[in-house]
């Protein structure tokens, strides 16, 4: 079956190369040239384990290949995949722009009926507006298959092997079936629906993921004022299996492309159709603020932050990416640089993104020594294990004060040294 993936990014290259390690023809397709050409030396744009092995694989195969938009007719392929960016309108809607755009490209070349798969992350009714569009013509037949993705960065290649489920929504059942085929190596739950519970079994997952998220970073803000200790009350709920422990992690809350912006869109949704969501407007009122807890926490030991260096141990929103959109890290600089301190910024793969946001404002250091080097405090917004392995004798030669806050419960193990002043989101310190 030829293929086409349109959008290399994140969902969209790791779709593809995924795809042509199952056996299939595909052309990722982009209209970024830099990207593109980066693409066809075998060099993957973003960082994602396993992808550039894979992708040298498929490429050597001759199951992939990478073309620019304005290289391809849209004829050629039995399937068409969409995976460009759905971003943050100013008013929190999703903006469509990429997907419009895409739809009518496809919609000057098609000559004959064909396939398009939604990957990307759209609205209620967005899909069945895409079909109208692509059905303008009437000549023949465009179906459409809604088929979120659930990928989660830094182990998206390992989460498209081992999905929990294939969610396919359409009005056409032949079309599923095809899509469901192709889907079929990856052996997992399948759901058919439609257009409309497709796209909102999305948000709604991301939406209740995020809340969880929130809700036991309340429930540490009540373990720092009453002494309870957040990693055993996360760890006796997870083991109540109707909660599950995942996603109980308590810290400075959850960044990334996606639970910022698929939290809004949904609240845009749900007002569009008048329904208040109380809880969703909480879950991300909670997080705003929560990304701000560590400066809070180091205002207390400083009032004054004028002209004091300050190391940031991680800017990426997670480990394993070098995403760092709507990291929690950004705020915390921004934050810290408005209140006069000296910033030092460590991560072992994010700092040219960094670089790109903060230019000469602060400084970037490859090496967690040179970050921490006569600083008056270490807040850690990313576990890395870099991070992770982070010792006391390392920590006491390096920093003017040994007083590390932990975002990201990095170095717990480090609280039993008495000679390092340690706090813990979670904890009192
Ligand atoms: N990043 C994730 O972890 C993740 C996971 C699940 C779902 N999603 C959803 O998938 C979608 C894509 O997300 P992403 O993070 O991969 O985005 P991204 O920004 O990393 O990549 C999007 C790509 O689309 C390209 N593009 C834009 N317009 C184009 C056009 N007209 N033709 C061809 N290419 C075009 C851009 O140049 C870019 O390379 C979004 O809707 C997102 O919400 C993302
Ligand atoms: O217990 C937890 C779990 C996560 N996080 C934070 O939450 C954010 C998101 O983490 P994660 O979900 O692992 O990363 P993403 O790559 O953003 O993946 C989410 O967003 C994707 C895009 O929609 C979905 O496809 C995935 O299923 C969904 O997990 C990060 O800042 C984490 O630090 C916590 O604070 N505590």
């Amino acid at each position: 079956m030829k293929i086409s993936v349109v959008g290399t990014g994140y969902v969209g290259l790791v779709t593809g190369v995924s795809l042509a390690e199952m056996g299939q023809n595909v052309t990722c397709i982009d209209i970024d040239t830099a990207k593109i050409n980066k693409l066809k030396q075998g060099i993957s744009p973003i960082y994602e384990p396993q992808i550039e092995e894979m992708m040298h694989k498929n490429l050597a195969a001759q199951r992939l290949t990478f073309s620019l938009d304005q290289d391809v007719n849209y004829n050629d392929f039995d399937l068409i995949y969409l995976a460009v960016g759905t971003p943050e309108n100013p008013d929190g809607s999703a903006d469509l722009t990429y997907i419009n755009t895409t739809v009518n490209r496809i919609t000057q070349d098609l000559q004959h009926a064909t396939i398009v798969v939604t990957k990307s992350t759209v609205p209620v009714g967005t899909n069945a507006k895409i079909k109208a569009l692509l059905n303008q013509n009437g000549a023949y037949t465009v179906e459409v298959v809604s088929n979120p993705e659930f990928l989660r960065e830094g182990s998206a290649v390992h989460d498209v092997f081992h999905a929990d489920r294939l969610i396919l929504g359409s009005d056409s059942q032949a079309a599923m079936a095809v899509v469901e085929a192709v889907n079929a190596p990856y052996k997992t739950t399948v759901i058919k629906t439609t257009f409309a519970s497709a796209e909102l079994i999305k948000y709604a997952s991301n939406a209740f993921l995020a809340t969880k998220i929130s809700f036991v970073n309340e429930i540490a803000n009540i373990c720092e004022a009453t002494g309870a200790n957040i990693q055993a009350v996360s760890q006796g709920m997870g083991l109540d299996t109707r909660i599950g422990n995942k996603f109980l992690k308590a810290g400075i809350g959850y960044g990334g492309s996606c639970f910022p912006k698929d939290t809004a869109a949904l609240l845009q949704i749900a007002q569009q159709n008048r329904i208040d969501f109380p809880i969703l407007e909480a879950t991300i009122k909670t997080n705003q603020q929560q990304q701000l807890h560590l400066v809070e926490r180091l205002m207390q030991y400083y009032p004054d932050l004028t002209g004091k260096k300050i190391a940031i141990l991680g800017a990426a929103f997670k480990p394993g990416t070098d995403d760092i959109r709507e990291a929690p890290a950004l705020r915390i600089i921004q934050t810290l640089l408005e209140k006069g301190a000296r910033v030092a910024v460590y991560d072992p793969i994010a700092l040219d993104n960094v670089r790109e946001i903060f230019g000469e404002a602060i400084e970037y250091c490859l090496k967690i020594e040179t970050a921490l080097e006569a600083c008056e405090a270490a807040l850690i917004a990313t576990e890395w294990s870099s991070i992770q392995k982070l010792n006391a004798v390392t920590i006491k030669n390096k920093m003017r004060r040994p007083l590390i806050l932990d975002g990201r419960a990095a170095l717990l193990s480090l609280a039993e040294l008495n000679d390092i002043e340690y706090a813990v989101v979670g904890q009192k310190g």
